[in-house]
């Protein structure tokens, strides 16, 4: 029978025989054998493993039980020899590690009470695969990095890197400083976790906001690492991105660097090599001139990895690009992967599969770490992904990889999570330009039928298929609403699920519009055409109930495919029925929650992007003339609280001349307090009661000339 491993090993020799399982094990090997291999091969055998029974040999290279299989065993960092005979069972690895992952692979080869017999050699092809938890927002809770330690040791990852942006003893203010007692237990126990399911848990310090270059701060940061390991830590990294000023200097970032790897990397027994992120660590962002990478190239100890996100922040890893930067920093780069991380469209989720990355990749790179979103049970379809493609990456398949971990993740509802991930994969439209692809089954079916729909003859196929996607989309939000085998990861995902079955819904009655409006049964059509209208409504308030976070609050699901041909469908049913009828029903379209009024000329008919959290104003390129007593108000459609606004205008000097208020009622209105952060942007909130007007003004004496960059008020209920 074909083996099913995860990672897909390297090579596999199978007879096509199997035997029934033993009853009972004996196992040889146990002293000299790695005791992680050793705590999870009894775990998993339980009272299977005796004195007596078949004989199961365990250990690393040159240990005595495993002395006959030393020239099976490959030669490289984690790699193992594992075989299966009528006669014994051999689980060898090349060191520690490898035994630990022929342990893990064994487990996966039990099968329906049957052992197959076989002789697998196996190794990486990345040296360091794991997690970079690195993204802006929520941090993942204690309970979630344990259960993601324990899915890295399934997967034969071997990298956790912490560095949550938000974590304040990670970062600044209270990068100096030790971890409160509760903190420091719940990394302590971090590490220890790790260690049992061989993952190297890898503390990164971001000191760059405010690092001044001189002793007190190195002696700090020196102090913070002994500290960290004190506490278990082995692994360490200097994250020196998005930073600004004097942190950004290379050759200052490289004169510590150096210290730290001469003063405590090199001379504790037991540390891995150090991990820098680099201030440029893309493509786009490296400026030859600054000769930042050349300095790292030149000057940073060797022994040092540096990291890297590719050509652009977000973006596929190419051959030509790992190159191109193997050449700057005089080493292989230690990839930094920023997907699925989705910090930047939170209102989306990133479910689909991990593509894009070349296969040739691996002699040039040391490392390869996805930064995944705030959502961590979510965030292991990718992380699955990227475990089958970092260990083996010329059999990397990418469908067959995204179908094994939905059937890792969601074993009791496989299909209606396929169908859920399906049509929860594409960003949308986003300032990184990132997109990934989604519903790709469906796509050229709704294309079809919608040019046929216009020109008055769909084939009746297409339509049946379309209704069946449908209703597949409501059946399976209702059945993982209901799941109970992974309840972490349905509790993340309800929001998303609840959006995904008004969609469901809304898709079926807007295609009933369709048959309602074919056989003039003007009844029935007012009946679904109101449906899709209340459901269209529902998807509103559901999205400003969750997920309430100030850049992009709200729910969106099937945004690429699935929504746009609800409105569609929508859109040419009720203009035909307005035709036959001569009636004017409101198209969905029409509805806005937001109005804009304002006596500064150039801003009278400026585009709202209008989303049902957030309206943004159009920026404008050219210079604003905004007269003394100019303002821009904005009108909802209903009283909300305001967790965010934003105002960039880009002038030089302050913007003490202009005023941000709120009111109730458009009579009495309360000044909001506008603070200004590292990019020079404007930033408000109003939590008190809620408004229904927003509006800036200019309160000073003459006329002001600013660039509306952006603007934009996030409203909730
Ligand atoms: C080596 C990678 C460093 C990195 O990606 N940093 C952040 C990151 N930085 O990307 C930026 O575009 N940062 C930035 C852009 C403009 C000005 C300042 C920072 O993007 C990710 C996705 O949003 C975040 O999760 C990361 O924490």
């Amino acid at each position: 029978q074909d083996i099913k491993v995860q990672p897909s090993p390297r090579q596999v020799n199978v007879t096509g025989k199997s035997m029934t399982i033993p009853v009972a094990f004996r196992l040889v090997g146990e002293q000299e054998a790695n005791p992680h291999a050793i705590a999870l091969l009894k775990q998993f055998l339980g009272d299977r493993l005796g004195t007596e029974g078949f004989p199961l040999y365990v250990g690393e290279k040159g240990d005595r039980a495993v002395r006959g299989a030393k020239r099976l065993i490959p030669d490289h960092p984690e790699g193992y020899y594992l075989s299966i005979t009528d006669k014994a069972i051999m689980l060898a690895g090349n060191d520690e590690r490898g035994t630990y992952y022929a342990v893990r692979t064994f487990m996966q080869l039990f099968h329906e009470g049957h052992l197959p017999f076989v002789g697998i050699q196996d190794y990486p092809d990345v040296r360091f695969r794991g997690v970079v938890e690195g993204f802006y927002g929520t941090p993942w809770s204690h309970e979630a990095r344990l259960r993601q330690l324990q899915f890295y040791g399934e997967n034969k990852l071997n990298t956790y890197i912490y560095g949550p942006k938000d974590d304040p003893f990670h970062s600044s203010p209270n990068w100096r400083k030790p971890y409160p007692a509760k903190e420091a237990a719940r990394l302590a126990e971090l590490v220890k976790v790790a260690n049992e399911n061989e993952v190297d848990f890898v503390w990164a310090i971001h000191p760059g906001l405010d690092i001044r270059w001189e002793t007190s701060d190195r002696d700090s940061l020196m102090a913070k690492f002994e500290h960290m390991y004190d506490l278990g830590v082995r692994s360490f990294a200097v994250f020196f991105d998005d930073i600004s000023g004097e942190g950004a200097k290379a050759d200052r970032q490289v004169e510590l660097l150096n210290y730290i790897d001469d003063h405590f990397v090199q001379v504790k027994p037991d540390v891995t090599p150090l991990i820098v992120c680099p201030t440029e660590y893309n493509k786009g962002w490296a400026r030859p001139e600054s000769g930042y990478l050349a300095t790292i190239g030149e000057k940073l100890n060797p022994s040092v990895e540096v990291m890297w996100t590719g050509d652009r922040v977000i973006s596929e890893i190419t051959r030509e690009g790992v190159e191109w930067i193997r050449e700057q920093i005089k080493r292989p780069s230690y990839i930094w992967w920023n997907f699925p991380v989705s910090d930047y469209v939170r209102d989306h989720l990133l479910l689909g599969e991990v593509y894009g990355n070349g296969k040739d990749i691996a002699g040039s790179i040391s490392g390869f770490v996805a930064n995944p979103m705030e959502w961590a049970e979510a965030s292991k379809l990718a992380i699955y992904c990227v475990a089958d493609y970092t260990w083996n990456m010329q059999s990397y398949d990418r469908f067959r990889s995204w179908y094994r971990a939905i059937r890792a993740i969601m074993p009791e509802n496989v299909e209606a999570f396929t169908v859920f991930a399906r049509h929860n994969s594409d960003l949308g439209e986003n300032v990184h330009r990132f997109r990934r692809e989604e519903s790709v089954e469906i796509q050229p079916v709704a294309e079809r039928f919608m040019k046929g729909y216009r020109e008055g003859h769909y084939d009746e196929r297409d339509f049946l298929a379309l209704q069946d996607e449908f209703e597949r989309v409501a059946e399976a939000a209702d059945l993982l609403l209901i799941d109970r085998e992974n309840e972490a990861l349905i509790e993340e995902i309800t929001p998303w699920l609840h959006q995904f079955k008004i969609l469901g819904d809304a898709g079926q009655e807007a295609l009933a519009m369709i048959k309602a409006g074919e056989r003039g049964d003007r009844e029935l059509f007012l009946r679904k055409y109101n449906h899709v209208k209340a459901l269209r409504k529902r998807s509103y308030e559901l999205e400003r109930q969750f997920n309430q976070n100030p850049y992009q609050p709200g729910v969106k699901t099937g945004t690429t495919v699935l929504q746009p041909l609800v409105l569609d469908v929508f859109t040419e049913a009720t203009e035909r029925f307005n035709r036959q009828n001569g009636t004017d029903l409101p198209l969905l379209a029409d509805y806005s929650p937001c109005k804009l009024t304002t006596n500064v000329p150039q801003l009278e008919h400026l585009p709202l992007q209008v989303y049902p959290s957030r309206v943004h104003l159009t920026p404008l390129l050219e210079v604003v003339k905004w007269p003394a007593g100019g303002y821009l108000q904005l009108e909802l459609d209903d009283a909300y609280r305001i967790p965010g606004t934003r105002l960039n205008f880009d002038v030089k000097g302050d913007l003490s001349w202009g005023v941000m208020e709120v009111s109730a009622d458009g009579e009495t209105w309360q000044t909001v307090t506008l603070t200004r952060d590292a990019r020079g942007r404007l930033n408000g909130k109003w939590e008190d009661t809620p408004v229904k007007f927003v509006r800036f003004t200019n309160t000073g004496e003459g006329e002001q000339q600013v660039y509306l960059r952006e603007f934009y008020v996030v409203f909730s209920l």
